[in-house]
C-alpha cells in the first residue's frame, strides 16, 4: 500500500490520541442529547462521537439498529458537542446514506470485514468520496484478512486509512469477550508505517471492568486511541448494556491512563542515544555469530552431502531444541520466545543444507 494519511492529515482537526466515544447503537434523539448534556457536564469531550446505526446482531430478533433516521440526530451531537460522527456500515447501502447525511468517517465492523465481497461493494460504493475509513479486524485471527480490506479501499483511492483492534472471537478462552491479538497491530505498524491502530476495550472486555486495563494495555503498545462505547444509563442500553460506561467513567478512565507518546515527536535523550548504541553493538555481535554458525552449518551440509546423509536430522535437532531453551530459560528469556528464534534458526539451516544438496545435484546432471 502505498501513502496513506494519517489521522492528524484527515482534515477533521483530530490530534492524537484520538477518542472515539458515544453508544453502541443510537436509540433515539433524547438518548443521544443526554450523553451529549452528559459528556459537557464531566467535562468529556471525545475526539469524535460513534454511534450505531445498523447493528449486525448474532442471532435475528434483538435490536438491529434504528437506521437512516438516526443519522439526523446526530444534528444534537454537532449542536452540543461540534465534533465529528462516526458509524458503523455493513454494506453499500450504508454507505451510500452516510455519505448522503454527512457522516464524517465510517468504520467497517469485524462481521464484515471477514467478507471480501461486502467489503468490496463498500469500497465501490465511497470510492469518489474523500471519506476516512476505519477498519476492525475481522472475528478470526486472520491478518491477510484485515490488510486486505484495507487494501481494497486504497485500491478505490480512499487513503485517510485506520485500524481498529477490537479482539478476536476465541471459543475456548472466556476471559475476553474477543481475546485481543496485541502482535497484529504492531505488525500492521511495522508493514504500513504510520497505518495508526485504535483500540476497543468494549468489545475485548465485554464487561464494563477491564476496560481501563486493557485501555492502558493498548497504550503501552504505541496503540493510537481508544474507542469506548458511552451511554448515559447503560443498564438500559438497547444494545451492548454490560460494555458500556456513563459519560462520568468515561472521564475516570481516561484520567486514569497514563497517554504515552511516540519517541518520534520529540528528540532522543543522551541516555536513550547511549542505551540504543548499545543495543546496536550488540546486534552487530548477534549477526556475526549467527554468519559463523551458519558458516559451520554449510559445512555440515557438505558432509552430509558426501555421506547421503539427510539434512533434517531429528534426535539432534531436538537435543538443541531442548538444551537450549533450558539454558535460555535460565538466562531469563521466555520459553516461547526460545522456541520460536531456535525454530528460525533450524528451518534457515535446513533449507541451506537443502538448497547445496540440490545445487550439487543440478551439477551432476
Ligand atoms: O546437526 C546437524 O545435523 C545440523 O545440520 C545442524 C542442525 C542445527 O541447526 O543445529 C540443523 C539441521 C538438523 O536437523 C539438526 C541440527
Amino acid at each position: 500500500m502505498k501513502e496513506h494519511k494519517q489521522i492528524k492529515d484527515w482534515g477533521l482537526g483530530l490530534t492524537g490520541p484520538t477518542i472515539i466515544a458515544g453508544p453502541c447503537s443510537a436509540e433515539t434523539p433524547e438518548q443521544i442529547e443526554q450523553i451529549c448534556i452528559e459528556m459537557k457536564e464531566n467535562n468529556v469531550i471525545p475526539s469524535m462521537f460513534r454511534a450505531g446505526i445498523w447493528k449486525p446482531r448474532t442471532r435475528p430478533g434483538s435490536f438491529e439498529g434504528i437506521g437512516e433516521e438516526g443519522l439526523k440526530w446526530m444534528e444534537i451531537v454537532r449542536h452540543h458537542l461540534n465534533i465529528p460522527i462516526t458509524v458503523e456500515v455493513g454494506n453499500a447501502a450504508h454507505a451510500e446514506i452516510a455519505l448522503r447525511n454527512n457522516v464524517d468517517v465510517v468504520w467497517v465492523g469485524a462481521r464484515t470485514t471477514v467478507n471480501p465481497f461486502a467489503v468490496q461493494e463498500i469500497a465501490d460504493a465511497l470510492a469518489g468520496s474523500d471519506i476516512p475509513v476505519m477498519v476492525k479486524n475481522p472475528m478470526n485471527p486472520d491478518l491477510d484478512l484485515w490488510m486486505g480490506a484495507l487494501e481494497r479501499f486504497h485500491a478505490v483511492g480512499l487513503t485517510k486509512l485506520a485500524a481498529i483492534h477490537r479482539g478476536f472471537s476465541d471459543a475456548y478462552d472466556k476471559r475476553y469477550r474477543n481475546k485481543p491479538n496485541w502482535s497484529m497491530p504492531m505488525h500492521l505498524k511495522r508493514v504500513w508505517t504510520g497505518m495508526e491502530v485504535i483500540n476497543d476495550p468494549s468489545h475485548i472486555v465485554g464487561k464494563r471492568d477491564g476496560i481501563l486495563e486493557i485501555s492502558q494495555k493498548a497504550m503501552n503498545f504505541g496503540l493510537d486511541g481508544l474507542m469506548i462505547e458511552t451511554h448515559h444509563d447503560p443498564d438500559k442500553a438497547w444494545s451492548d448494556a454490560k460494555q458500556q460506561v456513563t459519560p462520568a467513567r468515561l472521564k475516570e478512565i481516561l484520567s486514569a491512563i497514563d497517554f504515552k507518546k511516540p519517541l518520534e515527536s520529540e528528540q532522543p535523550s543522551e541516555k536513550l542515544n547511549d542505551l540504543r548504541r548499545a543495543v546496536d553493538h550488540l546486534d552487530d555481535q548477534l549477526l556475526d555469530i549467527l554468519q559463523e554458525r551458519f558458516a559451520v552449518i554449510d559445512q555440515i551440509g557438505a558432509h552430509k552431502r558426501e555421506h547421503h546423509l539427510s539434512v533434517f536430522q531429528s534426535n539432534r535437532w531436538k537435543e538443541v531444541m531442548e538444551g537450549r531453551t533450558e539454558k535460555g530459560v535460565k538466562k531469563n528469556l521466555s520459553e516461547k520466545f526460545m522456541r520460536e528464534l531456535l525454530y528460525c534458526i533450524h528451518e534457515e539451516s535446513v533449507k541451506r543444507q537443502e538448497k547445496q544438496l540440490r545445487e550439487a545435484d543440478t551439477v551432476k546432471k
